[in-house]
């Protein structure tokens, strides 16, 4: 795929075509590259097909993609009757079955030894080591971890994990093959969770624990996130920050968090490091970035500007009235 052949050549194949499969589906046939999806049942398929025309004719009426691409969308995603036709003459394959690793393991094994070694297979595991799912494949260099973030056609994430036998130019190609179709493909190490389920999974377990303390309930606590940290995210990083924030003071903080949680919430001790060498972050200039030579001040114009340009837009969005359940569990 892609590097042997011209990206207009390369066919794909989702199987499991769920809620990450069809969106999966939809990003590449939306981008003109024929795909081809299939479920359970033939009939599934069909269905699902059906379905994920509508959902673009509709994402299309709504104004959140061009009509062409969903007119596309139509012309490069079909279903398949059974999971051979769907492989016959791919170049990729995605897995997008469920999470539970017995079944994702069965189904590894027959796309593996339906389609020849230069067939590139992506699992769309959230959190299953690429490892333990390798043993399934044969010929483990052409299989990687491809993991896909929900909606997959508008957010732009997917975290490419390389398995230890995973060829580098399987990752080279697949990372470009991503970029072609728009999205912001990020090779990380091959560890359970990864690194957004890593983080996005402790922060929820973190949210739990607020709750089961009763110190906020889920709509206070989903309020603060929105309006504080995670309304920097979409700019920034947790490493970038923490450098704005001034790194002294993120120690500090740790400082109370340790004495009050122990190790669940410990100061790291690469933050200590470049406290005790002077790297503050932003306002010395260095942290775990580099802000010298005027590039701290271009940060903060952008910080503020990017903020201010976010606020209007929430604005303009408006929001989505969540009605909580008020039996939580406290
Ligand atoms: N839901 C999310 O937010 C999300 C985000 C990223 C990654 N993922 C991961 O993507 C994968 C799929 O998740 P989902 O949310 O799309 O699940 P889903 O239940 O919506 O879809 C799974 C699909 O696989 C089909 N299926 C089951 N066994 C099959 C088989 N043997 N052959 C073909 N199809 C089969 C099911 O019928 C279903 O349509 C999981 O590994 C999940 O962890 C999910
Ligand atoms: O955030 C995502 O898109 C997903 O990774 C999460 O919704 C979550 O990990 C699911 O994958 C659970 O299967």
């Amino acid at each position: 795929m892609g590097g042997q052949r011209a990206d207009h050549d390369v066919r794909v194949a989702v199987v499991g075509a769920g809620y990450m499969g069809g969106g999966i589906a939809q990003s590449f046939a939306a981008r003109g590259i024929d795909c081809v999806v299939v479920d359970e049942t033939a009939q599934r398929s069909r269905e699902r097909v059906r379905q994920l025309h509508e959902e673009a004719d509709e994402f299309a009426a709504d104004g959140l993609i061009p009509e062409a691409r969903a007119d596309a969308v139509r012309a490069h995603l079909r279903a398949a009757e059974s999971l051979e036709a769907a492989l016959a003459g791919v170049s990729y394959v995605a897995e997008v079955v469920p999470e539970r690793i017995e079944v994702k393991r069965t189904v590894l094994e027959r796309i593996s030894s339906s389609v020849g070694p230069e067939v590139v297979i992506g699992t769309n595991t959230s959190a299953i080591p690429i490892g333990e799912l390798a043993t399934s494949v044969t010929a483990p260099e052409r299989f990687l971890g491809v993991h896909w973030m929900n909606p997959a056609p508008f957010v732009p994430s997917v975290e490419v994990i390389p398995g230890a036998r995973t060829s580098p130019s399987v990752v080279e190609d697949v990372v470009g093959f991503l970029r072609g179709i728009g999205k912001v493909p990020t090779v990380v190490g091959d560890s359970p969770g990864f690194v957004a389920n890593r983080l996005q999974y402790a922060l929820f377990r973190e949210a739990a624990r607020l709750v089961e303390d009763g110190v906020a309930d889920p709509a206070q606590v989903d309020e603060v996130v929105r309006n504080s940290f995670g309304f920097r995210l979409p700019f920034f990083g947790p490493f970038a920050i923490a450098d704005i924030a001034g790194l002294d003071v993120y120690r500090d903080g740790f400082t109370t968090l340790e004495s009050a949680y122990g190790d669940r919430i410990g100061t790291p001790r690469m933050l200590v490091d470049q406290v005790e060498r002077g790297r503050h972050g932003l306002k010395t200039g260095q942290g775990f970035y580099e802000f010298a030579d005027g590039v701290g001040a271009d940060v903060a114009r952008y910080r503020d500007r990017a903020y201010a340009g976010l606020d209007r837009l929430r604005a303009e969005l408006g929001q989505v009235d969540l009605v909580e359940r008020r039996d939580q569990l406290r």
